[in-house]
């Protein structure tokens, strides 16, 4: 059920929604903390404990992948538990995207949870937040896709714990299938260029969506 269905409505959409976000934020300071903490053998043995209880209440009523979360909302782009994005992702920074003319600009700071190498990002993670942010800028430019290719190019490690500032831009449009590149830089030096990639993204024909999300789609159309 979701807020065009649910008999409460829109009220109860929105207080579900923030405490999706909420428990968004403290997962990740968890996770953080988890990662971060020199605690003693005790201290993090009972934290187990306090987080199996926790896990406990949440895996009472679970959906699987057939299923959307009835927080989102597909048509309206709102995907609360996206890796990269979502509010209410544990995995994500999260990345907060703003569209500024044809440039996508991407905020986040990683924290220790997301290191590689001793004191900067993992290579996944830079690769992960640029498939996001090139594929925005491709939907935001009115011809959306799925990645075929992802081609990066690391020129300097990123540094966690910095806030980081990443921009994507469409550069071609080909029948089905367009091309976009962006770069990962520190907010206080954006014009140096850490991570820089290209993406391609192809869009599905209709025959291909139905295909691919069908059955997610029903469950969601049934939903509301
Ligand atoms: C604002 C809202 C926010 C929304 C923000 C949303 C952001 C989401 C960002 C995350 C994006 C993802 O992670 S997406 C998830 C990762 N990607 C995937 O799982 C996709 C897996 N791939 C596939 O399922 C398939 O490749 C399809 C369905 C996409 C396309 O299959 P197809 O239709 O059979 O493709 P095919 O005919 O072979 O190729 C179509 C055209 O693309 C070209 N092409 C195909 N593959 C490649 C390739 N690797 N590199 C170059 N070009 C390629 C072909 O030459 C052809 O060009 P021509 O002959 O037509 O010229």
């Amino acid at each position: 059920m979701n807020g065009r269905t649910d008999p409460a409505g829109p009220a109860r959409l929105r207080r579900r929604r923030r405490a999706v976000s909420d428990l968004g934020d403290a997962l990740r300071a968890l996770v953080e903390l988890a990662t971060a903490t020199e605690a003693p053998a005790d201290d993090l043995e009972r934290a187990t404990e306090s987080v199996r209880a926790a896990a406990a209440l949440l895996g009472g009523r679970v959906r699987d992948r057939s299923s959307l979360p009835s927080t989102d909302d597909l048509l309206d782009g709102v995907r609360m538990y996206n890796p990269v994005t979502g509010s209410g992702s544990a995995l994500a920074p999260p990345l907060h995207i703003e569209q500024a003319g044809d440039l996508t600009i991407g905020t986040c700071t990683l924290g220790l949870a997301f290191e590689g190498p001793p004191s900067y990002a993992h290579g996944g993670m830079s690769a992960l937040l640029l498939d996001q942010l090139l594929g925005y800028a491709v939907s935001a430019s009115g011809h959306p896709g799925m990645t075929v290719r992802l081609d990066t190019s690391y020129r300097a490690p990123v540094p966690l714990q910095t806030p980081l500032r990443l921009t994507a831009r469409v550069t071609a449009i080909d029948g089905r299938r367009v091309t976009a590149s962006g770069a990962i830089a520190t907010a206080a030096e954006p014009d140096t260029v850490l991570v820089a990639a290209t993406g391609t993204f192809v869009a599905l024909s209709a025959d291909q969506a139905r295909r691919l999300f069908g059955a997610v789609w029903d469950s969601g159309s049934r939903a509301g």
